[in-house]
């Protein structure tokens, strides 16, 4: 089918208002700001076999009528072959907005990257040059064709470089010298639910960027580059760039499969002033171009490891897409009293929160259906899920501002107070930042100051630990020779006090003085007697001289007491000096250590 018939039957907007260039400059009237509602444009394109299945000798599914744009797909011919499936092969037809039929070149109705684009990317084209958000994005399993209808290649580029090619064209043929033209463009992957920027370079780790949502802004890629371009030779290189960039890989289903939902947005900016009013119209439109990654049955791609995961993350965000779809196209939620926002689950993956806009929101939006000539599941799949967008609904309204020089000097006046306390707080948050530098240091410094303290202490008590090992061990001999010392002494007391509580019975005077045994003699004997058990003779609390000195003074009985009495007062004068002395010990230990002491026990 001729795919001029199409773009007469939809027409390109020519009503809408419009600032694009190939329009006189007297019919620029600032257009109406009514939201334009209006159904989601989808559209079907069926490729060609590729390698595999032509050798395969694979059977085409696929009819379409260019007349009534009618998409048929057929039940395999070989289905019966297999009697033990449940599954149902029937013919299905399904109408879209348009029926590409891309699969037999040879075809008089083939639709070529050219007619795809003038069927209706130039008309998307027309709706950004009036202000309106567009968006249109390519679904269908893998390998069915949605990056070559998008991208394309060099030799057949396909949607995305064919609008960047015309937006220029329609720039550089502006014959208003008062309208001035602004392009942005950005390029980001969504790759297992991670946001990354496809014009800056590639690192390890990757760096993903966050999502956000303000009210002027509505859903928003925080820190994504948007980078100006004045030709179609800068988007060129970008989109280059970005296609390098970008995550693919190959599977059994296609060589080069994209890993990752890619969107392409250009923002279109257009600033017009008239002489005559003095007003300043500024219009802002995005366009939206997404290649989405293809949904894929592991069975078929025999996928494992990282392609599995990969493919797992793809099939969740594309079954949250339909959810997101199915809930837009359910008729009850245009109902009285229903609050649809709350039952659209967009934030439910990172690709439908950031299409969320562009779903059910502010924006002219199209599908297109790529499907694979072969696989009836997959196909029918990819029919139904385009079926259910058809109804979505969304409304569209014009991007504009239109002020005069002095709403806009105010503007400019506000915006310049705006900057000035911006600058005010900025300037206050690094001297903060820079006052907690200084305060982070200190601190690092003292902790480090307390390691090297508790290090030195250590140190020190293992020192001393040392020294007083070895002081013990040097104590220990000493020690023992104490205890000796103090065991001896304790033996000779014992031994006095008990000569003290037994004393020695002398015998009478005549019995001293009897003929065989002289005084000296005797003494001598009780000497020895006390000294039995006794080594150390001169601890023996009994003098040969106090004896015999006695007993020429006093008779027998007298000179018994008296020495009884004597020696009592011997030992107790004796402990008291041991007392005495046992105190003087311990003192001096006290008071000098035990070194000292043991020079002074020593003698030394
Ligand atoms: N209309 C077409 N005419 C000729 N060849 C096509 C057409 N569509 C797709 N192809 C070829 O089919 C193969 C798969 O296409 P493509 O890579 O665009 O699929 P895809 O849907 O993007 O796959 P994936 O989801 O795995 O990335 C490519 O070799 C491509 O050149």
């Amino acid at each position: 089918m001729d795919s001029r018939l199409y773009s007469s039957l939809h027409g390109s907007s020519a009503s809408a208002p419009s600032m694009r260039a190939s329009e006189p400059y007297a019919l620029m009237a600032p257009p109406s700001m009514v939201d334009d509602p209006g159904n989601v444009k989808v559209v079907v394109r069926c490729r060609a076999f590729v390698r595999r299945e032509r050798e395969k000798g694979t059977q085409c599914l696929i009819r379409m009528d260019p007349a009534t744009q009618k998409t048929t797909l057929l039940a395999p011919s070989d289905f019966d072959s297999n009697p033990n499936t449940r599954k149902v092969y029937e013919d299905k037809e399904f109408i879209f907005d348009k029926s590409f039929w891309s699969h037999d070149e040879d075809d008089p109705h083939y639709a070529h990257q050219e007619d795809v684009y003038r069927s209706f990317g130039e008309e998307f084209l027309d709706h950004n040059f009036d202000g309106y958000h567009t968006c249109i994005f390519a679904y269908g399993q893998t390998g069915s064709g949605k990056s070559y209808t998008m991208m394309g290649t060099p030799e057949q580029p396909g949607l995305i470089p064919r609008t960047c090619e015309e937006l220029f064209d329609r720039i550089h043929q502006e014959p208003s010298p008062n309208t001035n033209y602004h392009v942005h463009v950005s390029y980001f992957e969504v790759y297992n639910e991670h946001v990354r920027d496809l014009l800056t370079p590639r690192t390890n780790p990757p760096i993903y960027l966050k999502i956000r949502e303000s009210q002027t802004e509505g859903v928003y890629v925080q820190g994504l580059t948007e980078a100006e371009v004045k030709s179609y030779a800068d988007v060129e290189r970008l989109m280059r760039l970005g296609d390098m960039s970008r995550t693919t890989a190959s599977t059994k289903m296609n060589d080069t499969s994209s890993r990752s939902h890619a969107v392409f947005t250009i923002q279109l900016k257009q600033i017009q002033h008239s002489l005559l009013s003095d007003q300043t119209i500024e219009r802002c439109a995005r366009m939206r171009l997404v290649d989405l990654a293809g949904s894929e049955r592991a069975k078929s791609t025999e996928a494992t490891g990282q392609r599995l995961k990969e493919g797992g993350q793809i099939n969740r965000s594309l079954t949250t897409l339909g959810r997101v779809i199915a809930a837009l196209a359910d008729p009850r939620r245009h109902a009285k009293g229903r609050r649809p926002r709350d039952i659209v689950p967009y934030r439910d993956s990172v690709l439908t929160w950031l299409l969320k806009d562009s779903l059910g929101g502010n924006s002219k939006t199209a599908m297109v259906a790529c499907i694979a000539p072969s696989d009836y599941e997959e196909t029918l799949s990819t029919l139904r899920y385009a079926d259910q967008a058809k109804r979505i609904r969304t409304r569209a309204s014009v991007n504009q501002d239109c002020m005069s020089s002095a709403q806009r000097d105010a503007q400019i006046r506000e915006m310049a107070e705006q900057i000035r306390s911006l600058q005010v707080s900025v300037n206050a948050a690094s001297q903060r930042k820079r006052e907690e530098a200084t305060e982070l240091e200190e601190y690092q410094k003292q902790v480090a100051k307390m390691q090297r303290l508790m290090e030195e202490n250590r140190m020190v008590s293992e020192a001393k630990i040392k020294a007083l090992t070895s002081e013990v061990e040097e104590l220990r001999p000493v020690n023992q020779a104490l205890r000796n010392e103090i065991e001896a002494l304790r033996r000779h007391l014992a031994l006095a006090v008990g000569e003290l509580k037994n004393p020695i019975i002398l015998p009478p005077k005549q019995d001293i003085a009897s003929p065989d045994l002289e005084q000296g003699e005797w003494v001598e004997d009780v000497e020895r007697g006390l000294s039995m058990s006794n080594d150390s003779k001169e601890n023996i609390p009994v003098h040969e001289d106090d004896l015999s000195s006695d007993d020429e003074d006093s008779g027998y009985d007298d000179g018994q007491d008296d020495l009884a009495a004597e020696l009592q007062a011997e030992a107790e004068n004796f402990l008291n000096d041991l007392g005495l002395f046992r105190k003087k010990v311990g003192s001096d230990v006290e008071r000098f250590g035990v070194r000292n002491i043991l020079g002074e026990v020593s003698g030394n």
